[in-house]
């Protein structure tokens, strides 16, 4: 490792800027409560716990990028860490370049959470980290599939024509956050257009440049709150915390 390279460090972005829609009407899914505290507040609070983690961009919904810093600012977050918040965009894929621009010149390292997953565990987002810094360009989280996928022809209307099953040994499913090597990510969010062929990670616009990705273990605990029904498991997994912490 270059002296260069050793002074490099390891920042956060975390898309916040959604909507919520599939979570059903009220303020912008990373603003909702969780235990009395909004999910954005839940996940700056976990990235900043991570060890190799100095500095969080926190990326706000358009015009609520005022707001956001006021309300982080209230909830008291850990001093000698720096946390930026910047306006997000129309898409996930845009939040997070809009996220990337505000890095300063030495971050070497970015880790890439959503807010819709306040739950994460601390050692996940280590884990993530240090795979980075032991020289994977991109690595992703994930975990087994408990479900059997189909592949459909897919219909507004009617039923939908199976046209196959996917080996589901070989499937995983997709968490946050993803880390990449800094230069990586930001020439896959140069290169990878955000309008009809948007994806829907990081590590998919990485792929797509044919940069190898890695997976490493995931956790059950750092779902994405996207339906009703998750905000109900994330309060009992909070609660469950709560009461371990009491003990
Ligand atoms: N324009 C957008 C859209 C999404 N996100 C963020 O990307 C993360 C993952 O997205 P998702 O859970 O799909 O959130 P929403 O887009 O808000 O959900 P929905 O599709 O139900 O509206 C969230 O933290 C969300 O705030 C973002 O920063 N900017
Ligand atoms: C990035 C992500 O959370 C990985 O599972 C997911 O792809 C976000 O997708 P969404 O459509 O924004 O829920």
């Amino acid at each position: 490792m270059s002296t260069k390279e050793a002074n490099l460090t390891t920042a956060a972005v975390i898309p916040a800027a959604g909507r919520g829609v599939r979570l059903g009407p009220g303020a912008p899914k990373a603003l909702r409560t969780l235990g009395g505290v909004p999910m954005l507040v839940h996940a700056v609070r976990a990235l900043l716990r991570a060890r190799a983690v100095t500095l969080v961009v926190v990326v706000a919904p358009p015009d609520g990028a005022v707001e956001v810093r006021l309300l982080l600012d209230s909830h008291g977050l850990p001093e000698g860490k720096e946390i930026l918040v910047v306006p997000g965009g129309a898409t996930r894929q845009d939040s997070v370049r809009l996220g990337l621009e505000a890095l300063p010149d030495d971050v070497g390292t970015v880790l890439v959470h959503d807010a819709a997953r306040p739950l994460v565990p601390v050692d996940m987002v280590d884990a993530v980290a240090a795979a980075v810094c032991e020289g994977a360009p991109a690595v992703v989280p994930a975990l087994p599939l408990a479900d059997t996928v189909k592949q459909v022809e897919p219909r507004d209307h009617g039923p939908e024509p199976v046209v196959g099953t996917p080996e589901r040994a070989l499937l995983r499913a997709v968490q946050t956050p993803q880390g990449f090597r800094r230069d990586v990510l930001v020439s896959a969010h140069l290169r990878v257009p955000a309008e009809g062929e948007g994806a829907t990670d990081d590590a998919g616009m990485v792929e797509r440049l044919g940069t190898p990705v890695v997976v490493v273990p995931g956790h059950e605990e750092a779902f994405k709150v996207t339906r009703p029904l998750d905000l109900v498991l994330a309060e009992a997994v909070l609660a469950r915390r709560r009461a371990a912490d009491d003990f």
